[in-house]
């Protein structure tokens, strides 16, 4: 084997490994929603404690997970994603284990403060290994199987039924079980990790920036395709997230007559067909080395997928395929993009902010649909309650599409996509 193809042997077992990893974290996050029922019968939960239970995850976060991009791209990628994967085993345990509601919110605040920045490392984690070649491949493999730990938890009452019958604790004890597996493939990335750790830093490539001074102000420097995709991913992750995480299933139900099973098993299919076609759109792109204009399509079929379900009686399939080919497409191609935009030792702080907008913007956007919702008394007897909220994520759509038309005319052209390190 040539040093080139044992090269690239360890970028796959690390994006393996990394994979792995983000699949036991994307379990422990979506396992709270099976348990919710449970929680309530047995622990007297109420609806606004369960719903904190999730938030807390955010909130922290709007401002924690800049420093989190900071330090990754200060410490590296290994130790961030081993660090942070012991951060999130302690908050699952403490969830699973807490005595009461506080000790089990402080456990998924502790989970929400270790999960965003292990995700920002799991980024940088592939990016690290997979410079030039493959990148948006190998991205989409690991958003693929971390997915596919979302959708897992999601299918968690059926493939561990005896321990949902044996109350609410057990399936949070199965997410720590996972949590904990998480933290063993961190801890071999870790240990993998080290020589090439070392070469970078020789490459003058990580290490250096330990003396290049706090990063704060370089993101000033980030040149304007940067923020565009970042006024991209906040607008589309809003309505993405607040309307297909939050309110779709009830949508489905009350404006479109379907019943709980049925709207559940739409909105999933979406989450599904992401863990094969993320990969998929990532190989594309690498192969047509274009990122902008797949990037712009992906984020225009979501205001369309809006449309079709608020102005028309089609069938839900239309949307649901509109919006499984955006949520592949977009998430595929945005975080190779960015790694595009910025220099490699600024990737992590790249993606931190990032992600500080787009835990607020998820966060407001939630609020401000229930609120419109709220305001119109949108129910199964008034499903024109649901307009003002499906306009509202229409605009947001339609402001993204704008993003990405003018990040693809500023950094849209081949030469430029490749000439990285703008900032
Ligand atoms: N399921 C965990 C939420 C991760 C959110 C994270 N900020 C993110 O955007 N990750 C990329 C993705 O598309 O999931």
């Amino acid at each position: 084997m040539t040093d080139n193809n044992s090269g690239r042997a360890t970028a796959w077992l690390v994006c393996l490994l990394v994979a792995a990893a983000l699949y036991g974290n994307y379990y422990v996050y979506d396992s709270v929603g099976p348990v919710a029922d449970l929680l309530q019968q047995q622990r007297g939960f109420s609806d606004t404690q369960i719903g904190m239970l999730n938030a807390i995850y955010n909130l922290p976060n709007i401002v924690l997970i800049l420093v989190g991009g900071v330090l990754v791209d200060r410490f590296g990628a290994a130790r961030m994603t081993l660090w942070t994967a012991a951060l999130c085993l302690a908050g699952a345990l403490l969830t699973a284990f807490g005595p009461d509601f506080a000790s089990m919110a402080a456990g998924r605040l502790l989970f929400g403060i270790g999960a965003e920045t292990f995700s920002i490392a799991t980024v940088v984690a592939v990016a690290d290994y997979f410079g030039k070649r493959d990148l948006a491949f190998a991205i989409g493999v690991t958003l693929s199987v971390g997915r596919l730990g979302s959708f897992s938890a999601d299918m968690s009452p059926t493939w561990f039924a005896s321990s949902y019958a044996a109350g609410w604790q057990p399936p949070l004890m199965i997410a720590a079980a996972f949590a904990a597996s998480s933290f063993a493939v961190a801890l071999v990335y870790w240990w993998i990790d080290r020589a090439p750790a070392r070469e970078r830093a020789a490459q003058g490539i990580v290490a250096a920036k330990a003396n290049e001074g706090f990063a704060w102000r370089d993101m000033l420097h980030f040149g304007k395709a940067y923020w565009y995709l970042l006024g991209l991913c906040v607008l589309w992750y809003s309505v993405m997230m607040a309307f297909r995480s939050t309110f779709s299933i009830k949508y489905f139900q009350h404006a479109h007559g379907l019943d709980l099973a049925t709207a559940g098993e739409m909105n999933s299919y979406v989450f599904l067909a992401a863990v094969f076609a993320t990969p998929a759109f990532g190989w594309l792109c690498d192969r047509v080395g274009r990122y902008a204009p797949f990037l712009a399509f992906g984020a225009l079929l979501l205001p369309i997928a809006m449309a079709v379900m608020a102005l028309t009686q089609w069938s839900l399939w239309w949307s649901t395929l509109l919006i499984g080919v955006s949520f592949s497409l977009v998430p595929a191609v945005m975080w190779p993009l960015c790694s595009k935009l910025v220099r490699p030792n600024r990737f992590g702080t790249a993606i931190g902010l990032m992600w500080v907008v787009q835990n607020a913007g998820i966060g407001g956007a939630n609020m401000l649909a229930g609120w419109l919702n709220s305001r119109a008394g949108a129910s199964a007897q008034n499903p024109a309650g649901y307009d003002s909220m499906m306009l509202f994520f229409g605009i947001c759509s339609v402001l993204g599409v704008v993003c990405a038309l003018l990040l693809w005319l500023t950094a849209g052209r081949r030469d430029q996509e490749a000439a990285t390190h703008k900032a």
